[in-house]
């Protein structure tokens, strides 16, 4: 199952911290993870093997969204910072819209997001 992970630069430290907190989960056998360039790094960093893709504002998430289209991503959990701006806000809204599309779970927050996590944990 693939899963993107994304975080705006204001929550890439909860990330971390969430990630770290489901490495079981995350290095589950059937997981495959995605993630925005940025974001990626900072998984990688914390001992996750993750498929890099571009950073955000250069495309990162129309990517991911394209995946979703695509039927290859299942499942994003994105950690939005709805406190500041972004120069790509189109796109990040075209990709929970394509989720909402092909009905795939997607968590804005990391409530939900653990929330997700917790309901595919083997
Ligand atoms: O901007 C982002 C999501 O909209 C995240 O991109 P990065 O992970 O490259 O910072």
């Amino acid at each position: 199952m693939e899963i993107a992970i994304i975080a705006h630069d204001g929550k890439k430290a909860d990330m971390v911290q969430f990630l770290n907190k489901n490495m079981d989960i995350l290095h589950q056998e059937n997981i495959k993870i995605i993630a925005t360039g940025t974001t990626g790094g900072k998984a990688e960093a914390a001992g996750i093997k993750v498929k890099k893709l571009l950073s955000g504002p250069l495309g990162g998430d129309a990517q991911i969204a394209a995946r979703v289209a695509e039927g290859k991503c299942k499942m994003v959990l994105f950690f939005k910072d709805p406190m500041s701006s972004h120069p790509h806000e189109p796109d990040i809204n075209m990709l929970i819209r394509i989720c909402d599309v092909h009905n795939v779970p997607v968590a804005t927050n990391e409530a939900t997001a653990q929330l997700l996590l917790n309901a595919i944990a083997i």
